[in-house]
């Protein structure tokens, strides 16, 4: 999913330079229980499984020794199993959970420096959380509760009403105004949620966990809200998740988590066709990889008799779709971009994907020279 609109909110910082990344984050710990801080950089406690460590020092390292950056305008999303370190890393970035060691910055301002005042603005204007529980307010209207961060960041009755109600009828809840949440579908507050996270403009929204409790049809309906926003707006997300097809349809890049660590970062494609390792390929092993891999992967040199026949297909086109185009035409595909032919896809290539057992793309042309690097 990738932004159609380019936009800066938050810091005036965040015009400066819309290349750099919105969160950089070096070297991260952070460690529950005693005498904390003797964890890391200790390289024989560094070797420990994260059950050996518990019971060697009775810590907990929650997230251990990562390193990221989320660019201006992804869906960046943190996946791993329950336990693997998600909530605690996304909650150190706004110190909600205060790090052991390492640092982070947005928009390279130093999160750590932070006095109490900038950190209260950081929480209130610069980032929003959305969480799974809805954390909505149960006496209030879903127009209040929309309106709440605005009201904190001390902006008028008539003014946060007013913007309150736009965002309502952007998320699709118009007419539930003057309703409580408890009078509310579950999918419906969470739409109350994410309103009251957008109200507020912030530059990143932090997602954890925020459809889990949904069933799968509304879950799905939010997601698809989540796409649409973001194409609308462009705006950074950071989104918590256990779920790998929620990962693999939202993410821009996903950032698959393991006792603490990072285990692999890159994007859908890359980790359903190159699992770092034995883990991620069981994680991976389900997915359907039509419906991931595109053909600019999937591709290989075109031959001489091929390169000016064939439709033209974009680089990014997924393997489903060029499968319908092979299909339809009875020939090879060719991969153009800028007019230029990169490659072709045939039935073979395409049913190799299928069947996984495509070897990554084919960098080499008939003569054995490197052709179009990817
Ligand atoms: N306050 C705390 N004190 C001690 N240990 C903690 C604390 N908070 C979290 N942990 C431990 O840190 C590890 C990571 O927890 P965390 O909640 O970040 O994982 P998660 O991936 O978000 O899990 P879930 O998907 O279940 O929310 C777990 O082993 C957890 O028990």
């Amino acid at each position: 999913m990738t932004a159609a609109t380019e936009k800066t909110h938050g810091s005036p910082e965040a015009a400066k330079d819309p290349a750099a990344p919105v969160f950089a984050v070096r070297d991260l710990w952070k460690v529950f229980g005693p005498k904390a801080d003797r964890i890391p950089g200790n390289k024989e406690y560094a070797a420990l499984s994260g059950a050996e460590l518990r019971e060697r020092t009775g810590c907990t390292a929650a997230v251990r020794d990562v390193s990221f950056e989320v660019k201006r305008g992804e869906v960046f999303v943190v996946m791993g199993l329950s336990g693997s370190g998600k909530s605690t890393l996304v909650r150190t970035l706004t110190r909600l959970i205060e790090p052991t060691s390492g640092t982070i910055a947005i928009d390279g301002e130093d999160v750590l420096a932070m006095d109490k005042n900038r950190l209260r603005e950081l929480r209130r204007r610069q980032t929003a959380m959305v969480f799974q529980n809805f954390g909505l307010l149960p006496h209030r209207s879903v127009l209040d509760n929309v309106a709440y961060g605005l009201e904190i960041q001390g902006m008028g009755k008539a003014e946060r009403r007013a913007k309150a109600l736009q965002i309502v009828e952007k998320v699709g809840l118009q007419g539930l105004e003057e309703r409580r949440p408890t009078q509310l579908s579950g999918g419906q507050q969470q739409r109350v949620g994410l309103a009251r996270a957008l109200a507020v403009d912030p530059e990143v929204l932090l997602f954890d966990e925020p459809f889990s409790a949904l069933d799968p049809l509304i879950r799905r309906d939010m997601q698809e809200e989540v796409v649409r926003l973001h194409r609308e707006e462009g705006r950074t997300m950071v989104f918590i998740t256990h779920d790998l097809s929620e990962a693999l349809r939202l993410g821009d890049r996903i950032m698959l988590m393991r006792d603490g660590g990072v285990v692999q970062l890159g994007t859908p494609e890359e980790i359903v066709a190159n699992p770092a390792d034995e883990y991620v390929r069981d994680f991976v092993r389900d997915v359907p990889r039509e419906q991931v891999i595109s053909v600019r992967r999937a591709m290989r040199p075109a031959d001489s008799d091929e390169a000016e026949s064939g439709a033209a297909l974009a680089p990014d086109t997924l393997v489903v779709d060029a499968i319908e185009a092979v299909a339809r035409s009875g020939e090879h595909c060719r991969v153009v971009e800028n007019g230029r032919t990169l490659g072709v896809v045939d039935h073979s290539r395409l049913l190799a994907v299928v069947a996984g057992i495509d070897e990554g793309p084919d960098t080499t042309d008939t003569e054995g020279k490197e052709v179009a690097a990817v």
